[in-house]
């Protein structure tokens, strides 16, 4: 924007927001990190009024010199000047607005109850806690895409957390719990979130009208505990009332399913583990169920019968393990696989197990949705080397080692005879669960997966799964091939050098 003080002054008007603006708009909107975020008029009028108003302060003048001109909204630019109320309020309304009926469409009884609960306690700002329980393939996902669609395209600000980083990465414009809240990383009942008054962080929560965290069950009762006392304490400063009342009085939905994975306590028992769990929470007395029952996963990739019948039936006796009756009748912990889940031994066990996953490997190793719909879990690292090397020796073209930086670090109080006790070639040896191995063998076109979040935002979160596209002497190319940001390439850079 250009302008000189002895110009005509014509500033934004109401009815054309857009012209006089593009430039402050354009810095502003290049600043904004998420792709589908965009100013609204009322921040795009209140930027230009702002720019043009610093011009004139240099002439010694100022909008308020001027009879009739418009001044910028405080409250607008406030948000602009905080970057998480930014992100979390310049998404595109008219876009949401049409995913959002699209979805609403789409809800079943169960949904649509759910949503009709949560968005009246937003609306109505009753502050309700609510857990919408589903087992796997219900659909809480997908309510909690209609629920954030529709509160966003009011303009409404809906924090979607999740316990882990790729559980994250199914909401949209989601974070993890720990990010988002700044919670503490070894807590206990006395814990608070890292979170002071008046910082952008506290302006944002004070702004917010719903918070959603999915897969609750698996984090640590703690994790909620801490959240819950920090905004009693930050919206205590709106009304008084807001200390007494779990979460401040925000509406909080929480999702998953118990049945799944709990919080992980090292060397815990099960009563320990249990009572960590956010059932054994103060919060969850607060805390009204709404149950999804129906599953959605049957019938949303195929139509074809048969294929539907093998799902359900599948997904039967999942649930049925998960409700303990699947088990044996002297110990409930011992299961019997049904027999057509189980692979045959044949001559060479490790073809088997890749086969019956990997059919034609060889062929399809370059296809994208081939690698996405599979995985083979194992319990244990040293299966996981041996399927990896056996599926490495089968994928063509020339394999690239990399290792690991390997000096020794000489701590104060190191003895020299340590040198000799623990040789290089020893420790190199080593391998630790949570520690990459000294070495790493890879190949253009091999599906990996990351075991860090580098960056939430850009998709690379541990769990991420990749195929390889390129090998250099310091850096490791790869695309992206699940959950969100499919298909983006990304250079990494590793303390590890190509040998
Ligand atoms: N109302 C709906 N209409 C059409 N498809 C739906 C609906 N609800 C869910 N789906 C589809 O069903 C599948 C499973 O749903 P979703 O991923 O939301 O379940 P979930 O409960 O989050 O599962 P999980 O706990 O395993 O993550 C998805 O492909 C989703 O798009």
């Amino acid at each position: 924007m250009e302008m000189t003080s002895s110009a005509p002054v014509t500033g934004p008007t109401d009815q054309d927001p857009e012209d006089d603006q593009e430039d402050a708009v354009q810095r502003k909107s290049s600043r904004s990190r998420r792709p589908n975020t965009m100013l609204q008029p009322e921040h795009k009028k209140s930027l230009a009024l702002v720019e043009i108003d610093n011009l004139l302060r240099k002439g010694g003048k100022s909008l308020k010199d001027f009879d009739g001109m418009p001044l910028p909204d405080s409250n607008a630019i406030q948000g602009l000047t905080n970057r998480l109320l930014n992100e979390e309020l310049n998404y595109d309304r008219c876009s949401l607005q049409t995913e959002c009926s699209e979805l609403l469409q789409k809800l079943n009884v169960d949904q649509r109850k759910a949503f009709d609960a949560i968005t009246e306690s937003v609306n109505g700002q009753l502050g309700k806690l609510i857990f919408v329980n589903g087992y796997g393939g219900t659909g809480k996902t997908f309510l909690w895409k209609a629920i954030t669609t529709s509160l966003r395209s009011e303009g409404k600000i809906v924090l979607a957390v999740a316990s882990s980083g790729i559980a994250a990465l199914l909401l949209p414009g989601g974070r993890t719990a720990h990010s988002r809240f700044h919670i503490p990383l070894n807590i206990n009942n006395e814990s608070t979130c890292n979170i002071k008054q008046g910082t952008f962080l506290a302006e944002l929560l004070n702004r917010t009208s719903l918070i959603i965290w999915d897969e609750a069950p698996m984090t640590n009762k703690h994790c909620f505990e801490a959240p819950d006392k920090s905004l009693r304490d930050i919206l205590r400063s709106t009304d008084d009332k807001r200390e007494n009342k779990p979460f401040g009085g925000m509406t909080v939905v929480m999702g998953g399913d118990f049945r799944k994975i709990l919080p992980v306590v090292p060397k815990g028992r099960r009563s320990h583990i249990i009572d960590t769990s956010l059932k054994r929470s103060y919060l969850w007395k607060h805390f009204e169920e709404i149950k999804l029952t129906q599953n959605m996963r049957l019938t949303a990739h195929t139509n074809c019968k048969e294929e539907q019948k093998k799902t359900k039936e599948f997904a039967e006796w999942i649930l049925s393990i998960g409700d303990g009756l699947a088990g044996d009748k002297d110990d409930e912990s011992w299961i019997k696989i049904p027999k057509d889940l189980i692979l045959q031994r044949g001559e060479n066990e490790m073809e088997t197990i890749v086969n019956s996953t990997y059919p034609e490997l060889t062929l399809k190793y370059n296809n994208r949705e081939y690698l996405e719909e599979r995985a083979i879990l194992c319990p244990r690292n040293e299966m996981v080397d041996e399927i990896n090397s056996y599926v490495m020796s089968q994928i063509p073209g020339e394999e690239t080692t990399y290792l690991s930086s390997d000096t020794v670090c000489k701590a104060i109080s190191a003895q020299e005879s340590d040198d000799q006790m623990y040789p290089k070639e020893f420790l190199n040896s080593l391998k630790f669960s949570g520690t990459p191995n000294h070495e790493l063998r890879l190949k253009v076109g091999l599906p990996i997966m990351l075991l860090r979040n580098i960056n939430q935002s850009a998709g690379l979160c541990n769990g991420t799964r990749l195929t390889i596209t390129q090998l250099g002497k310091w850096f490791i190319e790869a695309q992206i091939i699940t959950g969100t940001n499919i298909g983006n390439k990304r250079h990494e850079l590793f303390n590890y050098e190509a040998k």
